[in-house]
């Protein structure tokens, strides 16, 4: 088995990876809360730990994946009150939206999805734990906070010093905590929210614990990588190595991994900001394949600006990658499978190589892309058995390590005439708004700025001119 190098966020270097149990990865990826559609920032985690996932399994490890739903929380409570249904509602709804997501994107189910509420027993008793060992206490209204200055090393996976967060706290005057810098394991209720029951109170738990708890009753005190986007480093990671050491004495994981956020106008996209590019409209304007491209483009760990416009180039390079598909299947309906040779090792070992230097994905999609150069001039000069030989190698061998050409082609369906309509009548609308601006005659370009707005697609005045996005069109269309 060749040897696989990851950046570990713990130590800041790229590390040899060497499971707890030779032969398997345990893995556990922070998933979302579910109050809402996800967006194309929350898809990035997705694609590219399942990703990861494949490569592992295609030379040679078995892998165990575990992606959690935060299926109670402040937001999902604020939602169910806001339409008048309870909190379940809610979190059923997004977790049955986001599958309908993760499909559309080809992204393979984890072998597990624990839910925070399935698991509340066990984080009762987990926070029991913490306490009787001398790390969480009781609050005077029944919260129960983690003592921070108990832990010598607390702020070692974000480099964050206590001292300094500590100085920058706000400090509350009906203060429970004993310490600014403490977190929450167990929160009580306000009127009207949902309880469950405790020791200390009728509530429910804090965020961090759910992670800590659901990942130790499925992968065990200690598994190997646990993944995320890199804003969860602090606090939710942090607090989740705290809760850790002080249940078991040890960190949960053995290697930490993060992916870079993608940003719009210098923010991380998020549902709390509102700046949020839908997926399902992502997927409907470029293609799974353009969209997995886009987000794989980049190595995992870089930010990846957003941009219509690259989403753009991605999905006319699928279409370039299933047109020369498409046209070697016309010939060959049903391919049978070439004899390996030296010229396909070699590119199999150059995309070996890339995905195990830190799952160095750009340089791996570059060997696609010589495979796909070549498999076009085969065709071309009519060397079928050479055009095979990449057409597989596409298609069967670096396609679904990415999870990507997998299925057809979108054809142009309804659907995507009317985006495509959209799109003309939008960009006339900028245009004749950047007309009336011109001329000075503001009113009639405000007006048409908000015409748009009330459907739901959002302007933005850039140095490269007017860019345009639509906004949680779901929920505009409900109403
Ligand atoms: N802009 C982003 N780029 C890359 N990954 C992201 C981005 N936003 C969230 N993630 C990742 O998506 C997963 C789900 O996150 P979460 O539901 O907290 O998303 P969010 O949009 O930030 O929501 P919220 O606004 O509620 O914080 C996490 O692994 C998180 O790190
Ligand atoms: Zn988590």
């Amino acid at each position: 088995m060749s040897k696989v190098y990851i950046t570990d966020t713990l130590t800041k270097e790229k590390v040899p990876l060497e499971p707890i149990e030779p032969g398997i990865v345990k893995m556990y990826v922070c998933g979302p809360t579910v109050y809402n559609y996800i967006h194309i920032g929350n898809a990035r985690p997705m694609v590219v730990f399942d990703a990861f996932r494949r490569f592992l399994e295609f030379i040679g490890y078995k892998v165990v994946m575990v992606q959690n739903f935060t299926d109670i929380d402040d937001k999902i409570i604020n939602e169910a009150k806001e339409w008048g249904v309870d909190w379940k509602t809610v979190a059923d709804t997004f977790i049955a939206e986001y599958f309908h997501d993760a499909h559309l994107l080809g992204v393979r189910a984890a072998n597990f999805h624990p839910r925070t509420t399935d698991f509340v027993d066990d984080i009762v008793n987990a926070v029991q734990k913490i306490i009787k060992n001398g790390y969480g206490y009781v609050a005077a209204n029944g919260d129960v906070y983690f003592s921070v200055r108990k832990l010598a090393d607390y702020g070692k996976l974000s480099g964050k010093n206590p001292d300094d967060l500590r100085a920058g706290a706000r400090v509350d005057v009906n203060e429970l905590k004993r310490d600014p810098i403490d977190f929450v394991l167990w929160k009580s209720a306000k009127p009207g929210e949902p309880t469950w029951q405790s020791p200390w109170c009728a509530g429910r738990p804090g965020w961090h614990i759910e992670c800590s708890v659901m990942s130790q009753k499925l992968l065990g005190d200690m598994f190997d990588i646990h993944g995320g986007g890199e804003d969860l480093i602090f606090p939710h990671h942090e607090d989740e190595i705290a809760q850790s050491e002080a249940l078991t004495g040890k960190p949960p994981a053995k290697y930490w991994m993060h992916n870079g956020m993608i940003i719009v106008r210098g923010d991380k996209m998020s549902k709390s900001l509102g700046n949020t590019f839908l997926l399902r409209e992502a997927v409907r304007r470029y293609g799974k394949d353009g969209v997995k491209l886009f987000l794989l483009s980049k190595h995992y760990r870089s930010p990846i600006e957003f941009s219509d416009d690259l989403l753009d180039d991605n999905s006319k390079a699928a279409l370039r990658v299933h047109a020369a598909l498409n046209r070697f299947r016309e010939k060959y309906p049903y391919p049978l499978v070439p004899k390996e040779d030296e010229e396909m090792k070699g590119m199999i070992q150059r995309f070996t190589e890339a995905l195990s230097d830190d799952f160095n994905t750009p340089v791996a999609l570059s060997v696609i892309f010589d495979a796909l150069r070549e498999l076009n001039k085969s065709m071309d000069s009519g060397n079928d058995e050479r055009a095979l030989k990449m057409y597989h190698l596409i298609k069967r061998v670096f396609g679904p390590i990415l999870g990507i050409f997998d299925t057809e082609s979108p054809k142009k369906s309804e659907s995507s005439a009317v985006s495509t309509n959209l799109d003309v009548l939008i960009k006339s609308l900028i245009e004749v708004r950047n007309e009336f601006r011109k001329a000075k005659q503001f009113e009639l370009a405000d007006k048409i700025r908000n015409v748009l707005s009330e459907s739901g697609v959002k302007l933005f005045d850039t140095p490269e001119g007017t860019k345009y996005e639509i906004i949680e069109q779901e929920r505009k269309m409900e109403g």
